[in-house]
């Protein structure tokens, strides 16, 4: 049997037998650990034909550790922290789920403007200190949203703020006005949005650092910040330093600098944590979605192992 190294989070966690379905194809897999410690993965690295990743690193590094190795099947969407060049200068395929996790971060982004304009986690942290007076929140259907990179899961919001009736407006380099717009948005660019906007929420991939000190500058003081794509999107130290002088009213996050690693973050600073939402990463948490991404990580696995051009490679960055 050849060897399957699996270091997603959610790898055999879901209704699917990945292991079986793996198995009847002649691999047998190893689990790895999701933040891709290179010296610990480097004897499963060593067998490996395959390897099922999570959100952790993909470093040449680690590719010279993998002699044998044919494919990198993202168990997710984002491939930003998969060194592309790398995979492909050794004609190693790499692949990833899109849309598989989309209706799960589109849900969990409005979730968190809803907790964030109603203070919704402040409110619980009272109740329980037996403090029972109030917070008064906004309506989404009375605000402006900014969506920032409209693909799958920009697109899913904005098909679910319209439902609550706000204004919804976005940026995407690569997206023309009319496509914008046949996704449910007028198109307004990122500069323009720190003044207009009530929201902003991240749905770019991870890479560039679009929320600067320079930005910030300009937003206005009720501006609430979402990012449920990945943490280098924004300046934490800005974001912090903003939140702190009243510049924005808000942040909340799926993700934060450091999150697979345990470092702190500036904005979990207590004295911010009326205005701080975040959660751990777990966007795209839901039975629905890890059972989307199992089920196509695995056949654009098998589809490399077997031969045949996987249905969803990813591109290189050349
Ligand atoms: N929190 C989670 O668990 C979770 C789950 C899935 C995806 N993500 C993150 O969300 C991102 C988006 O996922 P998706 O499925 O919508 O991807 P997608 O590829 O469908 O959409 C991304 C969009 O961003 C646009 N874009 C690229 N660079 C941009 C920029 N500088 N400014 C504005 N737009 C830009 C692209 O043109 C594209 O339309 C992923 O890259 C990943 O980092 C997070
Ligand atoms: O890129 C993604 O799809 C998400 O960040 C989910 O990744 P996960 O497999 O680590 O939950």
């Amino acid at each position: 049997m050849s060897q399957i190294l699996a270091t997603s989070r959610s790898f055999g966690s879901g209704s699917v037998d990945l292991v079986a379905r793996l198995a009847e194809n002649g691999h047998s897999v190893s689990m790895g650990p999701s933040d891709h410690d290179l010296d610990t993965l480097r004897p499963l690295l060593a067998d490996a034909v395959a390897w099922v990743a999570g959100t952790g690193p993909v470093t040449a590094a680690h590719l010279d550790a993998a002699p044998n190795l044919r494919v990198v099947a993202r168990y997710g969407v984002g491939f930003e922290a998969v060194d592309l060049a790398a995979a492909e200068a050794r004609g190693i395929i790499v692949t990833n789920t899109p849309g598989a996790n989309s209706s799960a971060v589109a849900d969990h982004a409005v979730g968190l403007m809803l907790a964030a304009l109603r203070g919704i986690p402040e409110g619980d942290r009272r109740v329980r200190a037996g403090d029972w007076s109030v917070l008064r929140g906004r309506e989404l259907g009375s605000l402006t949203v900014g969506i920032v990179g409209f693909g799958r899961i920009g697109q899913g919001v904005a098909a679910r703020l319209t439902g609550f009736g706000s204004r919804v407006v976005a940026h995407d380099p690569w997206m023309t006005t009319e496509q914008i717009v046949a996704g449910g948005a007028e198109p307004l660019n990122f500069t323009q949005m720190a003044a207009e906007c009530d929201i902003v929420t991240l749905h770019a991939p991870g890479g560039t650092t679009l929320v600067t000190p320079d930005w910030l500058a300009s937003a206005t003081p009720s501006l609430v910040i979402i990012n449920t794509a990945r943490p280098d999107l924004v300046d934490e130290q800005a974001l912090a330093a903003a939140l702190r002088q009243g510049a924005i009213a808000g942040f909340a996050a799926d993700t934060l600098a450091g999150d697979t690693r345990g470092d702190a973050s500036p904005l979990l600073a207590e004295d911010l944590a009326a205005r701080v939402i975040v959660t751990p990463h777990f966007g795209a948490q839901t039975v629905e979605a890890v059972d989307n991404m199992g089920s196509i990580a695995v056949t654009n696995l098998l589809a490399v192992l077997n031969g045949d051009t996987p249905p969803h490679p990813v591109r290189t960055k050349a």
